[in-house]
């Protein structure tokens, strides 16, 4: 009887340890989990943001991005959460009734309003940067262009965010920009592997930026630009090319195509059976045409497409000046270009006018040969076939697309070995290439010269570490539980 009572205290006491220190390792485990989690991502997490508009030559568009809270030093991790197409054409346009260009930006911030936190509002920086249409007005008429940037800037601040100012950007700031966001996007710069180039097609200038060598800077100091990101130095080459963008190479090739005077232009970049009157002055009222409206009374002509691709490059070319270079070699206009390096990634109206075409993935001479046909296509077919795009686009995709080629190698010596070099792009991990996201790390300070500390273990690996200790604890509790069960049937054996 002592004997069997024995047991039972014993029995008693061991359930009494068992329980013990499962409360106890259970109560570690939930500690362990929960702090993991909490130190190295919130449960909750919390994001900030940052507003960027591009006010672009033809439109503005309201770029919003966000990062999670704490983690601004992390490559890769700002992304693009949104995009507002502002309605209307860009805030140069708005150079006769300056007053109203930022009115026109009213619906898009209030949509931004909308989607960021009220609570975060307040620290949301904003940042405004236009291109090349404000940098021609500026050229024309300076008081224009400050009672246009006055207006949009008065809009931005009486908006609930952080504004941090309106400003016309460099092209060297647009192209630099530009490459810092393809390369952000990608990843390229923490890994410190090797970069991609940029390509950027707007409406008013184009932009080239790329790593090269640095003897480059001593032949031509304005096209080099030097970062130190994430503990690697790059050397730049960019350019920015005024008056290069599409819509104001359409306007010097049709100045080039109108000084006979004739009351027709014969454009061998339209398609056969396009015909549309145009003003003079829709011409030639750029800066970037340099001579005069031809000497007659009409005020306007006929275009009329005749839709022969050779005879388009021929028209195209003549828009470039290949003598008078000054360096050890150029690219067009007397600019100083090193040799091509690496990938290129074009994107803006590189990617919607080759995407257009259907023109992102062909060698050299299979994109010259499309294009041909294209071009040569009547111009009522093509409208039968895109009832759905816009008419202005439509018209101008077999001009557009020839200025590319054409830009691509005999502007900057793209060969049919390098063509498959360059990748059309719009988005890479869903934001959208250009030059605003680079423009805002770079202000906000969110890419460090020196590589952060990594934690010797990525957040993921944390988890997983926990998974498998609990598991080993959770076996291990079994094992007890089961182990305090055999002593006492073995026990009650011996007895009977
Ligand atoms: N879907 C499209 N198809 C063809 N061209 C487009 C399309 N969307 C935008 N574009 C063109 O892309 C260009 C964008 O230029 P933009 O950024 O406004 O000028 P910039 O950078 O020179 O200041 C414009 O020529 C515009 O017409
Ligand atoms: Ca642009």
């Amino acid at each position: 009887m002592a004997e069997q009572r024995e047991i039972k205290e014993n029995n008693a006491w061991h359930k009494a340890v068992i329980l013990f220190i499962t409360v106890l390792v259970i109560t570690a485990i939930v500690a362990l989990v929960t702090t993991a989690v909490l130190q190295n991502q919130p449960l909750l997490q919390k994001y900030k943001y940052g507003i960027v508009l591009d006010a672009g030559s033809s439109h503005t568009a309201v770029y919003i991005y966000e990062w999670p809270a704490e983690k601004e030093n992390d490559t890769g991790r700002v992304q693009q959460t949104h995009a507002c197409k502002v309605k209307g054409a860009g805030i140069s346009s708005y150079s006769v009734f300056p007053g109203q260009a930022g009115a026109s930006l009213k619906s898009c911030m209030k949509e931004a309003e909308s989607l960021i936190p009220l609570r975060r509002h307040h620290e949301t920086p904003l940042y405004l940067g236009a291109t090349a249409g404000m940098r021609l007005l500026r050229m024309e008429n300076q008081s224009l262009s400050d009672l246009v940037l006055g207006s949009v800037e008065e809009a931005l601040r009486s908006s609930p965010f952080s504004y941090q100012g309106a400003r016309i950007i460099t092209g060297q700031e647009e192209g630099a920009f530009g490459w810092v966001t393809v390369n952000y996007l990608s990843d390229r710069l923490k890994q410190g592997s090797g970069t991609t180039g940029a390509l950027d097609l707007g409406g008013a200038s184009t932009q080239i930026s790329f790593v090269a060598n640095q003897d480059g800077a001593e032949e031509s100091a304005e096209n080099a630009v030097t970062f130190r990101l994430y503990g690697n130095d790059y050397f730049l080459y960019t350019h920015s090319f005024l008056c290069y963008g599409k819509d104001q190479v359409l306007k010097l090739a049709l100045s080039q195509q109108t000084q006979s005077g004739d009351s027709s232009v014969l454009d061998p970049c339209f398609h056969p059976g396009y015909s549309v009157d145009r003003d003079y002055s829709s011409v030639y009222s750029s800066p970037c045409v340099m001579t005069g409206k031809p000497l007659v009374s009409r005020d306007s002509f006929t275009h009329i497409g005749t839709g022969n691709a050779s005879q388009c490059q021929e028209v195209v070319r003549r828009i470039f000046n290949f003598s008078g270079c000054s360096f050890s070699r150029c690219s067009f206009n007397g600019v100083y270009q090193p040799p091509l390096q690496g990938p290129f990634g074009a994107f803006s109206a590189f990617y919607f006018v080759m995407n257009f075409l259907n023109l992102t993935s062909d060698s050299l001479e299979r994109s010259r040969e499309k294009l041909a046909l294209y071009c040569s296509t009547p111009w009522t077919q093509i409208k039968q076939q895109h009832p759905d795009v816009k008419e202005k686009y439509l018209a101008e995709y077999c001009f557009s697309g020839s200025y590319i080629l054409s830009l691509l190698t005999d502007g900057y010596n793209f060969t049919s070995d390098t063509w498959t070099h360059i990748t059309f792009i719009k988005k890479i991990s869903g934001s959208d290439a250009g030059w605003t996201l680079g423009y805002m790390l770079n202000l906000t300070n969110m890419i460090p010269a020196e590589a952060p500390e990594t934690p010797p273990l990525p957040h993921a690996g944390y988890i997983t570490l926990l998974f498998f200790i609990s598991l080993l604890l959770f076996f291990f509790l079994l094992f007890l539980s089961l182990r305090s069960r055999w002593p006492r049937c073995n026990s009650q054996t011996q007895i009977i």
